[in-house]
């Protein structure tokens, strides 16, 4: 039986075709980024950095906050003290668009990251050209091969990858490709459960230091936040609860708990 992913995917497959039709996409020259490196601010941060996303509806929930503008939001981020912004580029399941990723990345200064189901080159360029300094590749969503052929296109195109995983074998896979910001996922994509467990089981596997590692979805609260830290996740990625809230600097400030470097007791 088909799982809701496989639905994402085959709408992917179609907005891909639609792509390779826009002339402006396959000539434009890609720009260059100015904003700093997601790498080394989450690296030199002591404390949780925070990615926090724009998204006006998901597959889970249905509409979370339908009416945001997405650069007022990423600049209430920002002033929070996000340390980068996740946009949903995604229309028919998270009713974004690429739009609200080049709107949003004219008001930033952080890395701006687009959230999307990635599954061919063409989608990396169009990321590159709207603004986009991050890209997300989902191990679940692709081939062994096709993820790292697309994660060596990414950096060649000067972006950087948040390799998400959710299990064992995926996260295997990200460290052979080489990933060095990992992402691990706690809903399970297929089932769409949230468990915060996730990254405490699969951090373990991850001995070396010099990786980023970001514990994504299901974080409210400050246990929460706690919890992956003691981990020894680097950052989160918060989605729904700060879309939700009329105190995002309150809901954000109180997730900034210190961290515990992996390696050490
Ligand atoms: O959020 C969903 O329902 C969802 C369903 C299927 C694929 C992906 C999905 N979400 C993408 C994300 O990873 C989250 O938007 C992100 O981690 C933030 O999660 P949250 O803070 O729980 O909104």
């Amino acid at each position: 039986m088909d799982t809701f992913l496989d639905r994402i995917l085959d709408t992917k497959s179609e907005e891909i075709q639609h792509l390779y039709q826009q002339d402006d996409l396959l000539t434009k020259p890609v720009q260059h980024s100015t904003k700093p490196s997601l790498y080394e601010s989450f690296k030199r941060d002591d404390q949780l950095s925070i990615i926090a996303e724009i998204k006006r509806a998901s597959p889970s929930k249905g509409d979370i906050n339908i009416g945001i503008e997405p650069p007022e939001q990423a600049q209430l981020y920002e002033d929070a003290g996000a340390s980068a912004i996740s946009v949903l580029t995604d229309k028919p399941y998270f009713k974004g668009s690429i739009d609200d990723l080049v709107d949003v990345q004219h008001n930033v200064n952080v890395p701006v990251l687009c959230k999307d189901f990635i599954l061919d080159p063409i989608q990396l360029k169009r990321a590159k050209q709207a603004g986009a300094s991050v890209v997300l590749l989902i191990a679940a969503a692709l081939s062994p091969e096709r993820l790292n052929d697309l994660y060596e296109q990414a950096t060649a195109l000067g972006l950087e990858v948040l390799l998400e995983v959710h299990n064992e074998a995926e996260l295997d896979i990200a460290l052979s490709i080489g990933a060095t910001i990992i992402g691990i996922n706690n809903r399970d994509l297929m089932t769409f459960n949230v468990d915060l467990s996730v990254t405490e089981s699969l951090i373990d596997r991850i001995q070396d230091p010099d990786k980023v590692i970001i514990s994504e979805s299901g974080f409210r609260t400050k246990d929460d936040a706690e919890r992956v830290a003691k981990a020894g996740a680097d950052g989160i990625l918060v989605g729904e609860s700060f879309m939700k809230t009329d105190d995002v600097e309150g809901a954000l400030s109180q997730l900034r708990v210190p961290t515990t470097r992996r390696g050490s007791s």
